[in-house]
C-alpha cells in the first residue's frame, strides 16, 4: 500500500466526480482530501486529464504548499488549498471548478441572490464574490493571494467557513470547501445549479425579488440544525 493511501483514494474519488457531474470541462479544475492528523492533503496533478488519473498520481502537499510525496508536480491552485487547510482548521476537502454558471455570476463580479427554495435548502445567504484582486498581488504570488483574498471576503461580511461553504472569486472562478471532499463537491454541483437557476431568474425578470425571510427559514430548518426533519 502507497503511503497516504486513504487521501489519495479520496481525492481520486472526488476528481472523478467533477467531469462526471459536468463541472469541468479538460482539466478546467481540481479537488483536494486532507489528513489533519498528518497535516497534509492529496490534491490533483496540474494538466493531468481526469481519465488519465490514479489515486498514485495524487500529489501530497503539507499546508505551507511543499510537496512531500508524489511524482507529479501538483494542481496550479495548491497555494490557494493549502492557505485555506492552515487557517481553517475543520475543513476535509477543497474544490475548484470553471462551472460555466458560476463563473459567469464570479466574471460579472456579482454575489448571487437568494432567489429561490433550491438556493434556501443549502443556504440562508447570498453567495459571496470576492472583489478582484490588485495588479501588485495578481504579480506577486497569485494563488497564495486567493485564499487570503477568500478568507478576507468571509471576514468582511462577518461570515464563517461553516456559516457558508461556497464562493465566487472575482475574475475568476467558484470555490466549495466541507468537511469531507464528497462534501466539497456536493458544494460545488449544488452551487452551478444556484448560479443557473438565478441567471434564468434574472433573464426572465430582472426586477426577481429575493426570497422572502419565512421561506428562507422554513426550507433552510427542514433540512439543517436541531430541527430539521428531511428525508426519511
Ligand atoms: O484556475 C485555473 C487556471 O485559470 C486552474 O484551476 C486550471 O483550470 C486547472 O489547473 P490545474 O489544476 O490543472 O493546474
Amino acid at each position: 500500500m502507497q503511503k497516504y493511501q486513504a487521501i489519495r483514494e479520496a481525492a481520486y474519488e472526488a476528481n472523478m466526480q467533477l467531469p462526471a457531474l459536468g463541472l469541468v470541462l479538460f482539466t478546467f479544475g481540481n479537488v483536494s482530501a486532507a489528513d489533519r492528523d498528518a497535516g497534509v492533503f492529496a490534491i490533483k496533478p496540474s494538466g493531468v486529464p481526469y481519465a488519465e488519473l490514479t489515486p498514485a498520481k495524487m500529489v501530497i502537499v503539507d499546508f505551507d504548499g511543499k510537496v512531500v510525496d508524489g511524482e507529479l508536480r501538483p494542481s496550479s491552485d495548491t497555494l490557494t488549498h493549502a492557505v485555506l487547510y492552515k487557517h481553517w482548521k475543520e475543513i476535509g476537502g477543497i474544490v475548484h471548478t470553471h462551472s460555466t454558471y458560476a463563473t459567469a455570476w464570479a466574471q460579472s463580479q456579482r454575489s448571487i441572490p437568494i432567489y429561490g427554495t433550491t438556493h434556501a435548502d443549502h443556504n440562508t445567504l447570498d453567495i459571496p464574490c470576492a472583489a478582484p484582486m490588485a495588479d501588485e498581488l495578481i504579480a506577486g504570488d497569485y494563488e497564495y493571494q486567493t485564499g487570503f483574498q477568500i478568507m478576507n471576503t468571509l471576514a468582511e461580511q462577518q461570515l464563517s467557513y461553516q456559516e457558508i461553504e461556497m464562493i465566487l472569486v472575482g475574475n475568476h472562478a467558484p470555490f466549495t470547501w466541507g468537511s469531507t471532499p464528497a462534501k466539497a463537491v456536493y458544494n460545488s454541483a449544488v452551487l452551478e445549479e444556484i448560479a443557473k437557476m438565478a441567471y434564468l431568474t434574472e433573464s426572465i425578470n430582472f426586477r426577481a425579488p429575493r426570497l422572502k425571510d419565512s421561506l428562507i427559514k422554513k426550507h433552510y430548518e427542514r433540512k439543517h440544525g436541531p430541527n430539521s426533519y428531511y428525508g426519511q
